[in-house]
């Protein structure tokens, strides 16, 4: 199954900060068996962000695109917005998971992300926000998920 991260971060986009959290979703899904097509980095810009996505699930044809950071209350938090432009069908229900497995063990912040989910074709896109300790926990649950809801995405029923 192929992959691709996107991180969304202003600072690391600028070379101000280095970006831990892609290469995190990218180790945790090369050791669940995942092959990754497509890593980048760009800055909380609406249109760049919405651009890669549809990119990469029209024409590169991945079945996942995970992006990390962006989903918060700031002025240019925008990710969620950007993925909402380009969805099909959204998929709140997994958003909603890892909001609930971050405030079950004890992250009351968890809430603060604004973070969607949703399928642009046959490509799975799911937020996550940009903190390292947050896209851990968001992978403890997309993992175990992600066979079962791609099977279903190539019409292969339960
Ligand atoms: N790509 C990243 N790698 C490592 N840590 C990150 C990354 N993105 C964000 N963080 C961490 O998450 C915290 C919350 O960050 P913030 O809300 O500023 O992130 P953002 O809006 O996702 O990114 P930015 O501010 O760079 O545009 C930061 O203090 C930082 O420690
Ligand atoms: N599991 C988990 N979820 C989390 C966090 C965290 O540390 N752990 N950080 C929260 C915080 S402090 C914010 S502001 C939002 C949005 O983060 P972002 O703007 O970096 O996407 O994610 C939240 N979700």
């Amino acid at each position: 199954m192929k992959a691709a991260v996107l991180t969304v971060s202003d600072s690391c986009a600028a070379g101000s900060r280095v970006d831990e959290s892609g290469p995190a979703i990218v180790k945790r899904l090369t050791d669940a068996g995942w092959t990754i097509e497509e890593t980048t980095i760009v800055p909380d810009e609406q249109v760049e962000i919405a651009g890669i996505l549809e990119q990469w699930s029209m024409e590169r044809h991945v079945n996942a695109i995970i992006t990390t950071g962006g989903t918060g209350f700031s002025p240019r938090d925008v990710t969620p917005e950007a993925t909402l432009s380009v969805v099909d069908r959204r998929a709140p229900g997994i958003s909603e998971a890892i909001r609930l497995y971050g405030l079950n063990k004890g992250v009351p912040t968890a809430c603060l992300s604004r973070a969607e989910a949703g399928l642009r074709a046959t490509t799975l896109i799911v937020n996550l926000p940009g903190s390292l300790k947050a896209v851990q926990d968001g992978m403890d649950v997309l993992i175990p998920l992600l066979p079962h809801a791609l099977e279903m995405i190539a019409g292969k029923g339960h």
